[in-house]
């Protein structure tokens, strides 16, 4: 507590890796597709295995070298005996285990392993999401349900949306861990021409931030939806912020700088971005979708739904003023009218 490593940069030229490194990747999503991108790009030497559901689409990436379902213009590079959909076997076999799945699948599909599967694993979580079941960040999860040391674990997050890594736009990526060098590591291998790289140690506030953010860039996109102009959006945004930093510093005190782009920049990514899966979810709300309407359209997960129920619980313990979380459960989750809930909201900003 109270210490604070300054953000670096990683230089990757002179890095040395281990050359019998096996990372998996868990998932078939956008983010997943850009992981995997990013891990092929980098030169330094890995193998890289792949973990998804749906046997249709590996059969297709197998053929095509492309996921037909996400993000498909991405050349996939990774051995076709590579991808496969045994987890067990996958999970088994490498030192590194990236999970990139939403939150709210995540426990139901761990839970065909045995609980020692991880022993000995680093285990880096890309996912910006509680365990709904459990209302936990993903850290805290595997720390719990599979003995996984914190010192294990690495939290991969941005500001970074998959569809600008696909187009090789310039891109930050934080690695936060207790362990800095593991931290480092892991960075060495995803750095790329276009992806760059900030090690922190603040594992539980990189990854309460990146998960509160989607319920703002919700807010954000409802906002949208009911007619607010960018004045209000920027009033809005600025609020957040502030409950952001609220949150992280009654969960985990430590002497953090708000406005790194951790939590900042990935606020403000998620909450303007047109790329983002939570504002385009929230602008159909604030449009008058149900939100079974919206989720059927989007094909796309926007965790910020889920993380607003979640938020709701664990804040009855730590009981931070957070406003803008209230108006979006009470949109959400008790059928409060948008317009109505954000003209209340507008009154308590400032
Ligand atoms: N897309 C992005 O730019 C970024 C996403 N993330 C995080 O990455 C995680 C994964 O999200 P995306 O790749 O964006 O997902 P996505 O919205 O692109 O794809 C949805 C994923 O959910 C899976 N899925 C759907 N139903 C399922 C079920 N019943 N059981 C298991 N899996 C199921 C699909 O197979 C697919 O992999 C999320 O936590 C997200 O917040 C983090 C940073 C950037
Ligand atoms: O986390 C993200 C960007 O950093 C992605 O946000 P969305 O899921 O809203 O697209």
């Amino acid at each position: 507590m109270g210490r604070r490593f300054a953000f670096k940069f990683v230089n990757l030229r002179f890095s040395v890796m281990d050359t019998s490194t096996k990372i998996a990747v868990i998932g078939g999503g956008s983010w997943a597709t850009a992981n995997i991108k990013m891990l092929t790009d980098n030169r330094n030497p890995k193998e890289i295995f792949w973990w998804m559901r749906d046997e249709e689409n590996i059969e297709h990436i197998k053929k095509y070298k492309h996921n037909g379902s996400y993000l498909s213009s991405i050349e996939i590079k990774v051995p076709a005996t590579n991808i496969t959909s045994n987890l067990a076997e996958v999970v088994e076999k490498c030192d590194m285990i990236l999970l990139n799945i939403p939150a709210a699948f995540l426990k139901e599909v761990l839970s065909t392993l045995n609980p020692d599967s991880f022993k000995g694993k680093k285990v880096i979580s890309a996912i910006k999401g509680f365990i709904p079941e459990d209302n936990m960040i993903i850290g805290e999860f595997m720390n719990k349900s599979f003995q996984i040391p914190f010192e294990d674990i690495v939290v991969l997050s941005g500001p970074c949306h998959a569809e600008e890594v696909a187009l090789e736009k310039l891109s930050y990526l934080t690695i936060a861990s207790p362990d800095q060098a593991l931290a480092t590591e892991f960075a060495n291998l995803v750095n790329t021409r276009y992806i760059k790289t900030n090690v922190s140690d603040d594992i539980y506030g990189t990854e309460y931030a990146a998960v509160l953010k989607n319920i703002y860039a919700v807010a954000s996109g409802i906002c949208h939806g009911v007619g607010y102009g960018d004045n209000f959006q920027s009033v809005l945004i600025s609020n957040a912020i502030q409950e952001i930093s609220r949150f992280v510093n009654a969960v985990h005190p430590i002497d953090r700088d708000i406005k790194e782009s951790a939590y900042l920049g990935d606020l403000l990514v998620t909450a303007y971005s047109q790329f983002s899966r939570n504002r385009t979810f929230g602008n159909m709300i604030g449009k008058g979708y149900n939100v079974r309407s919206a989720q059927l359209e989007m094909n796309m997960v926007a965790e910020g739904y889920y993380a607003s129920k979640s938020l709701h619980h664990i804040n009855k313990q730590y009981k931070v003023n957070m406003p803008i979380c209230r108006a979006v459960y009470a949109i959400l989750y008790e059928k409060h009218s948008p317009s109505i809930e954000m003209k209340l909201l507008a009154d308590q900003l400032s």
